[in-house]
């Protein structure tokens, strides 16, 4: 499968914070999802990945081009959301659908349509008398509305209900289905991700901590429970991340497969939810 996005060694200097030398690829026909605490860099990825900031060393590689290569024609195949308003707030949603649509070589009102119907979106209302709900679906309206081959979201389940969060997961699923379509997004609902990414990325303090398919990285994580007594034996096992409580303890492990055999007798191995893996992750060895 031909890749849709190739990072290669890219950094980033901003005032006191830096993506230092990602690297990643992404194939085309797949969901990945970006994952991180807060102030990782996800925001700041996207930037580069849309060239809305440049990026210091490195390669990005959309649909196999470079933004010097060709950013105009990497922009139309590219259904953008993120959270900062891009529209005019004073006009109506139809007046912007006016204003942005000649900008796009495939827009199709008729998909547009219908996903403002689906939406339940007041074509006549100001964008400013929206709900942060409502103008992410507008922006997810717009975004897939000239037939984008891959989607980048910036945190779209942010602000969004339950019913229409699980909606717009369908809609993602749905839009990878023909293997031509591609999504990348961002966001702290880890168990959005588990349902529907196919590939994680995880970020932390700059740097990417893996890129990896999601069930590789179940088979490669795993959490150990076991009575605090056996506190020192896990530690010797370099855990990923430990918590200690007056009677028990918790461990996050890699590489499982050779570690497992060196676990002592008396621990239960359990999956992780990429929830564990992030805290362990950032958090380390607390007790
Ligand atoms: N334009 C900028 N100038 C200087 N620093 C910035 C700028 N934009 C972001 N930063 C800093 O870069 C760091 C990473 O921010 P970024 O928004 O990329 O993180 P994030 O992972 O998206 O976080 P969150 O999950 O909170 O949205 C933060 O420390 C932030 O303050």
């Amino acid at each position: 499968m031909e890749n849709i996005m190739e990072v290669n060694g890219v950094s980033k200097g901003l005032k006191d914070f830096q993506l230092s030398n990602l690297s990643f690829d992404f194939k085309k026909g797949y969901i990945m999802g970006l994952i991180g605490p807060n102030g990782a860099g996800k925001s700041t990825l996207i930037r580069c990945l849309m060239d809305l900031a440049k990026i210091d060393s490195g390669e990005i590689k959309l649909f196999g081009m470079t933004h010097q290569e060709n950013t105009k024609d990497i922009k139309q195949r590219i259904g953008f959301v993120y959270d900062e308003s891009h529209f005019y707030e004073e006009f109506s949603l139809e007046k912007n659908k006016r204003i942005i649509a000649p900008f796009y070589k495939h827009w199709d009102d008729e998909t547009f349509y219908s996903y403002t119907k689906k939406f339940h979106l007041p074509l006549k209302m100001k964008l400013k008398h929206l709900s942060k709900g409502m103008k992410m679906k507008f922006a997810i309206a717009v975004a897939l509305a000239h037939h984008p081959e891959l989607i980048i979201l910036d945190e779209p389940t942010a602000g969004l209900d339950p019913v229409f969060r699980r909606e717009l997961l369908d809609i993602l699923l749905e839009i990878i289905q023909d293997d031509k379509k591609s999504v990348f997004f961002s966001t702290h609902i880890t168990t959005d991700l588990e349902q529907v990414a196919d590939f994680i990325t995880f970020m932390n303090n700059g740097e990417i901590i893996f890129s990896k398919e999601k069930d590789a990285i179940f088979e490669d994580y795993k959490i150990v429970k076991g009575p605090s007594e056996l506190a020192g034996e896990i530690q010797s096992l370099n855990p990923v991340g430990m918590r200690k409580t007056d009677v028990s303890i918790e461990a996050l492990i890699t590489d499982v497969h050779n570690v497992a055999p060196l676990l002592p007798q008396g621990v239960q191995l359990e999956r992780p939810t990429l929830e564990d893996i992030m805290y362990y992750t950032v958090k380390g060895i607390t007790s």
